[in-house]
């Protein structure tokens, strides 16, 4: 695995949130991390990357413990894209080369800026790479701060609702571009959605969390009705179009 997540506990000061998660995710997954608002996902999410410290628990990347690493090194294993990105005045371009920041030594190399090139190309942003983040939509912004990570090469890739502010054809695509990244460097992805069924459509595996524990993991044929009217209160049918199963509200 490379990626695992032991006992993990965290309390926002009185408040706990995480109880004891565990899981893990092997090379080539993408694993959705799903629930009701307010249950603790971003929460774990932060835990993952040591933006937040566990108050128990371990964290482990490709065989190192994250408690062990420095920041740069963190930012090397690891990226994260917020569920609210940040905002600065730079242009797309300069924002997807800090995606580069953890590899570079004294200066950018010719290496950074081909993979910077490539990521823009991958993410279709080249014509807006001289545009300013500041003055970018809400789903812009989302494909820079996705495209950024991308090119941050990292072993592991956190997504907080990655597609929350893109439109059906950049959610697909999107999505679709992660899942190639995914296999194609042998690297993880967790991610975590509310939309069911683009989740079951591109995610390899399911952790269902409540009461600050994984209540329930599956791959998307495990995902059963019962497991959402138990997590969600509510009632659905699934039903499978082209092998790909459907959550259906009743
Ligand atoms: N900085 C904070 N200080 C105190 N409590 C917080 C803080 N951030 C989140 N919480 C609380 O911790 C709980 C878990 O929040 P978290 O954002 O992890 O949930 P979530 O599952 O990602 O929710 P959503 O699906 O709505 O994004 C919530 O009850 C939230 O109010």
């Amino acid at each position: 695995m490379i990626l695992n997540i032991n006992d993990v506990h965290f309390d926002y000061r009185s408040r706990k949130v995480l109880n004891g998660v565990e899981l893990g995710v092997n090379r080539g997954e993408i694993l959705a991390i799903m629930g009701p608002n307010g249950v603790g996902k971003s929460t774990l999410l932060k835990c993952m990357d040591f933006i937040l410290k566990p108050t128990n628990g371990t964290v482990m990347v490709d065989g190192n413990d994250l408690s062990k690493l420095s920041k740069q090194e963190i930012a090397q294993n690891i990226g994260y894209v917020s569920q609210r990105n940040e905002v600065s005045r730079t242009t797309v371009f300069d924002a997807v080369l800090l995606g580069r920041k953890p590899h570079i030594g004294l200066t950018v190399s010719e290496n950074d800026y081909k993979i910077v090139d490539a990521a823009l190309k991958r993410f279709e942003l080249e014509d807006m790479q001289l545009r300013r983040i500041d003055e970018m939509s809400g789903g812009e912004l989302q494909k820079v701060c996705i495209c950024r990570a991308i090119a941050q090469e990292p072993n592991v890739l956190l997504l907080d609702e990655p597609t929350s502010s893109l439109d059906l054809h950049n959610q697909l695509e999107i999505l679709k571009i992660i899942r190639n990244v995914t296999e194609g460097h042998q690297t993880a992805t967790v991610l975590t959605m509310h939309d069911l069924n683009l989740a079951l459509r591109f995610a390899d595996k399911f952790v269902f969390m409540k009461d600050g524990i994984i209540h329930d993991a599956c791959d998307a044929r495990g995902v059963m009705p019962e497991i959402i009217e138990n997590i969600y209160g509510v009632k659905v049918h699934i039903e499978y179009f082209k092998g790909v199963p459907y959550v259906i509200p009743e």
